[in-house]
């Protein structure tokens, strides 16, 4: 059901800190611009490393999602695991079927297309996000 890895979300508490290190782990031209993404609660940069993306995120305010990781986790660390599907609301129904939590209700994310959150408790430990594309990564 699950396609393509699309990123792998990395909080940060300084995203400058962080664009800083990538750039200097794969170069310029892979460490894109940091932008705002109010409606989630976070600031973004994308990091390309060929087969796939790091998302730096760092938290808005008090009140983001990834607030609460750094209040544990200070340093920063693996947040999420994003894959593509290619019709989330299908995904959604299988997923809850299972006994699966979906996190709210599908938004807009950082691309552009609409995602959703399953809770890490019912991923292994993994707080997974889907993403849906027109091919779904297949
Ligand atoms: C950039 C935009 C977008 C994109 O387009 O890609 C993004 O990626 S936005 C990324 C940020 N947004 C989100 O994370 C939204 C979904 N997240 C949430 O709703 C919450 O963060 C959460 C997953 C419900 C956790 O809430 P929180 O208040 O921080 O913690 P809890 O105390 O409720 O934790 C419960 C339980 O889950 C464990 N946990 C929390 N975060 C993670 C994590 N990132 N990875 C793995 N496990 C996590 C936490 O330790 C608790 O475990 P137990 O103690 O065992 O219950
Ligand atoms: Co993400």
């Amino acid at each position: 059901m699950f396609g393509r890895l699309n990123h792998v979300g990395v909080a940060t508490p300084s995203i400058v800190k962080s664009r800083e290190h990538y750039t200097r782990l794969f170069g310029a031209a892979c460490v894109g611009e940091a932008f705002d993404l109010p409606e989630q609660g976070v600031r973004v940069c994308f990091v390309d490393t060929g087969n796939t993306q790091l998302e730096l995120i760092e938290p808005l305010n008090d009140a983001s999602p990834v607030a609460g990781f750094l209040a544990r986790n200070p340093a920063g660390g693996q947040h999420h695991l994003c894959f593509e599907v290619t019709d989330l609301n299908a995904a959604i129904t299988d997923l809850t079927a299972t006994g699966a939590r979906v996190l709210g209700t599908p938004r807009i994310g950082a691309h552009g297309t609409r995602i959703v959150f399953l809770h890490p408790r019912d991923m292994g430990g993994v707080l997974v996000e889907l993403m849906e594309t027109p091919d779904g990564g297949h």
